[in-house]
């Protein structure tokens, strides 16, 4: 199957949730007039990290984001990965992504399991407990978010279990570019999967992040990046490629589990 993805690589507006519902949609529309198939937003679109204000502006149980996007995915036809938001449930808040088909259907939704202690998501945000994965046109993806890209094994339980794309949200902050370009074309490799990486760019109280976008196939090239700034970067993927690569080097049946404890 081929796909055209766009990546909304956005600024975004610091603790205000309805100039980011704004802009966002502004650019979904922006990309679906330009023929994609499916867009990806960065992590934390709606707030930032404006982590102690959390309790007011986060989305209670993402209803305003999901009924935003599921309207945008029907209406646009287009497949929507909607980055992940600051959700609000009665045991606390969690970083999660929401995914919709291009029926609007709610395919898919993820909370970060791995909260980032240098940014201090541990202090205010709930770890997710579950995989991130969904199927789009009948390909099977999963859904990740920034800090997760450090872990290998929970990158290859979503790989193990059949993930032949990974979707990653992210606000990874500009002094740690090499550790995303690296880290990700690691997961790619080594996953023999297509990698579809949106970060966000501008700053904020605290840190100044990367950019750098970026759409990686099976073999690990790197089919576009974006710059720093705000951009759509759009690059097409074709899962025969997943196919190719893993009759080429067979690591999935390779693998040796029974010995990785
Ligand atoms: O791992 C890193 O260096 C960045 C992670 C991060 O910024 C995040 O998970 O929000």
């Amino acid at each position: 199957m081929i796909m055209k993805i766009s990546l909304l690589q956005l600024d975004i507006a610091f603790g205000n949730p309805q100039v980011n519902y704004a802009a966002a949609e502004r650019k979904i529309r922006e990309a679906a007039a330009q023929g994609t198939d499916c867009v990806i937003l960065p992590e934390l679109w709606t707030t930032g990290y404006d982590l102690t204000r959390l309790a007011e502006i986060a989305d209670p149980e993402g209803n305003a984001t999901k009924a935003l996007m599921s309207g945008l995915a029907r209406q646009l036809g287009i497949h929507i990965v909607a980055g992940s938001v600051a959700s609000k449930y009665d045991n606390g808040i969690t970083n999660s992504m929401y995914v919709f088909n291009r029926t609007g259907e709610l395919a898919g939704e993820y909370s970060k399991l791995h909260l980032f202690r240098l940014m201090d998501e541990h202090l205010y945000l709930q770890p997710g407990a579950a995989k991130g994965l969904f199927t789009l046109d009948g390909a099977s993806c999963a859904g990740l978010i920034c800090y997760d890209i450090r872990f290998p094994e929970w990158v290859r339980a979503h790989t193990a279990s059949g993930a032949e794309t990974l979707f990653i949200s992210a606000e990874w902050p500009l002094p740690r570019l090499a550790h995303w370009r690296a880290l990700l074309v690691s997961r790619a490799i080594e996953n023999q999967c297509y990698v579809i990486a949106c970060n966000r760019a501008g700053e904020d109280p605290s840190n100044t992040f990367a950019g750098h976008s970026m759409i990686i196939d099976p073999w690990g090239e790197v089919i576009c990046e974006a710059s720093g700034g705000e951009e759509i970067l759009s690059g097409v993927i074709d899962l025969q490629k997943v196919r190719e690569v893993r009759a080429q080097i067979p690591v999935f049946s390779d693998r040796r589990p029974e010995l990785y404890h």
